[in-house]
């Protein structure tokens, strides 16, 4: 790859693949970036998933509040392990995989990366809309809203280290001041009691937290790598991202038990405390660096296919795609099924690149270069891993789920309070690649 090395705090990410970024951005500014990652509008409603999930009875207050808790910390976990690899290295996300699988087989995560993060930016232009619509009362049009923050996030994705400076020094103390103002305020009224709860949902309800950190996995790396060690980028993702995204998650069940659990009238409760829309439009602003984020990341991922495209020109590609597609989607409810599924493929991938990055072939440096080796056997524990995710958690596309209900009569594995399917699937995956690695270090010796 090209060997060029900015260093001072004002340069920008690299234009073309390099393993050399510039390493500007202190603890502070990845706090800040990974703290405003982790509160999101989605956050607020999909805490229903948490509360309610799929199958079981509502958990007790107490249940949600440990299922948030462990897994947002479990998911945090695996997104800082996939960042560390990447401040390591200082390759982008897509581009450590050329290590793990060789080039052309890195291109396998890659398409699957750049699947999820244009759905997810497309879902966030969604979000930004209507999160307008419900603070003008439907007076502002679709469209407008759409192409605005579409262009925003486009132009942010354009300058990404200059855009993490201005969220830390700006846009995080903005966003914790009306995350303070509504928990206040929302807990100024008593909780209504809520009956027929039971804790059996419980770890499909840490399934969900945890899915929603992992998946930032895949873009970890594409920020990590300008950090100035791995340590600070470690600490910070942790940090940042799973005290937010708790405080988002647990705002986001308090506020939807005071309205009986409908997440349509749930930015009711924001809107209708003293001054809610000056914080709430805060918080539907700030979603526009979620947005950025896919972007950003959905053109370096390009990257590692095009390795020589000025990232910005792929940034505007994307933008614009997102833009357009955003245009034409009122009803998100499928896709967000669709964007679990992609996303439970990288709870494994994120263990075996873990494994082989701290103890296999990447302890003596992965070959990141145009044209490193395949490794076809380093598929085998990510698709293992990945079966072992569908077998507990098949999801909600009707006949996928049912191709993988078939799968558990077969081998008469029955989901129970205990599975959780994203546990089960790193440990799985994990454990497959330690044990490939030592099959590699033994043949090595032979
Ligand atoms: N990758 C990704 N994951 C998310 N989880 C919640 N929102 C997002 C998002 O915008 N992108």
């Amino acid at each position: 790859m090209t060997i060029i090395r900015p260093r001072r705090r004002t340069d920008e990410a690299p234009l073309v693949l390099t393993t050399e970024p510039p390493r500007s951005l202190s603890f502070a500014d990845q706090t800040a970036f990974w703290a405003n990652l982790g509160v999101s509008l989605i956050g607020f409603t999909g805490a229903v998933y948490v509360l309610q999930p799929a199958g079981h009875p509502q958990l007790p207050i107490l249940g949600a509040l440990l299922a948030t808790i462990l897994g947002t910390v479990l998911g945090t976990g695996m997104v800082v392990a996939a960042g560390a690899v990447g401040a390591r290295t200082g390759a982008p996300a897509m581009a450590n995989f050329r290590g793990l699988f060789g080039t052309k087989l890195s291109y396998l995560p890659t398409l699957a990366n750049i699947v999820q993060c244009i759905g997810w930016g497309v879902f966030e232009l969604t979000v930004i809309a209507g999160g307008v619509l419900a603070l003008t009362h439907g007076r502002v049009a679709h469209a407008p809203v759409i192409i605005a923050a579409g262009v925003l996030c486009t132009a942010m994705s354009i300058w990404p280290l200059r855009v993490l400076h201005i969220l830390r020094r700006y846009v995080t103390v903005a966003v914790a001041i009306s995350m303070l103002y509504f928990t206040v305020q929302l807990l100024r009224n008593p909780l209504p009691p809520v009956h027929g709860t039971s804790w059996s949902g419980f770890f499909p309800g840490v399934d969900t937290a945890l899915a929603v950190a992992v998946s930032f996995v895949p873009l970890a790396a594409d920020y990590t790598r300008h950090a100035r060690s791995a340590r600070a980028a470690s600490g910070a993702a942790m940090l940042g991202y799973s005290v937010a995204q708790t405080w988002c998650y647990l705002l986001g069940v308090v506020a939807l038990i005071q309205v009986g659990c409908d997440p349509n009238r749930i930015f009711d409760t924001f809107l209708g405390v003293g001054a809610g829309w000056v914080f709430f439009a805060i918080l539907v602003l700030r979603e526009s660096d979620q947005s950025f984020a896919n972007v950003y990341s959905t053109a370096m991922s390009l990257q590692n296919l095009l390795p020589r495209v000025d990232r910005r020109i792929l940034a505007g590609a994307v933008g614009a795609l997102a833009t357009v597609l955003a245009l034409g989607v009122h009803d998100f409810t499928g896709f967000s099924n669709f964007l679990l599924l992609i996303g439970s493929v990288f709870v494994p991938l994120c263990a075996v690149l873990v494994v082989d990055y701290f103890f296999g072939r990447g302890r003596r440096g992965w070959n990141l270069d145009d044209n490193a080796p395949a490794r076809p056997f380093m598929l085998l524990p990510w698709l293992l891993g990945f079966a072992v995710y569908q077998l507990l958690n098949p999801g909600s596309i009707s006949w996928w789920a049912q191709l993988w209900m078939h799968a558990q009569n077969a081998l008469d594995v029955h989901p129970g309070w205990w599975s959780s399917a994203s546990l089960f699937s790193f440990v799985v995956a994990g454990l497959a690649t330690g044990v490939l690695v030592l099959a590699e270090r033994r043949f090595a010796r032979a």
